[in-house]
């Protein structure tokens, strides 16, 4: 990990939202090291079962949920299961608390085996995570796109950008009340990526209207 290095990018969304992304900011054998640790047995991944619209969905994609034990967190009829922080997770954690100050508390993962797998239009603004939260996402395997799009066209217009294996991404400011994000199909791509997005959960036990109606 490289804790001390400038954006690659960073993009400031109106009105005072901010995305700031790091290139190879794991080295190819931090990413080698960190994807068999997650593929290996100490992660218990799960397809998620989301309530949309009364309807029981089931994305194909698979995820597991990192906490400390006394996070509780519930999205769309889902109670999410917290596992126990790894070595590896909380070595990734402390880093980007140097980095950002952010002491992170839970960790979501994503797997998306191919690109037939995506996640849908969404904002991480849960109450849970407090008013303006600091989201750090981190991708290995397959690079694929990410998308951002403002909820008022007076904001700005949709963006796109690769997010490639070994990047960090920083969502900050007030982005997740202004702009959605989602990570699209792209049929072409034969290869799985995961994502790791780690989070701050300043309250809990209150259940929240993430995905609905987006899976
Ligand atoms: O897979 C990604 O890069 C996005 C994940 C995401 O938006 C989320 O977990 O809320
Ligand atoms: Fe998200």
């Amino acid at each position: 990990m490289a804790p001390l290095i400038e954006p690659t990018e960073i993009w400031r969304l109106p009105p005072s939202g901010e995305i700031r992304r790091y290139d190879q900011w794991l080295s190819p054998t931090e990413q080698h090291d960190l994807w068999r640790h997650l593929t290996g047995t100490h992660i218990d991944w799960h397809q998620p079962l989301l309530h949309v619209f009364g309807r029981k969905v089931s994305p194909s994609r698979r995820e597991a949920w990192i906490a400390d034990p006394n996070i509780q967190y519930q999205y769309s009829g889902q109670r999410l299961k917290a596992q126990p922080w790894t070595t590896e997770l909380r070595q990734l954690s402390t880093h980007l608390f140097y980095m950002f100050g952010t002491p992170f508390n839970a960790v979501l993962l994503n797997h998306y085996a191919h690109g037939h797998e995506q996640m849908g239009w969404h904002s991480d603004n849960e109450p849970e995570l407090g008013r303006n939260p600091v989201i750090a996402s981190i991708s290995l395997g397959a690079q694929r796109d990410f998308r951002f799009r403002p909820k008022n066209s007076a904001h700005g217009a949709p963006i796109t950008m690769a997010l490639p294996a070994g990047s960090l991404l920083l969502m900050a400011g007030d982005l997740q009340h202004h702009w959605e994000h989602s990570l699209p199909q792209r049929r072409r791509v034969a290869l799985p990526r995961i994502n790791l997005t780690f989070r701050r959960i300043v309250e809990s036990n209150t259940s929240n209207d993430r995905f609905n109606g987006v899976t």
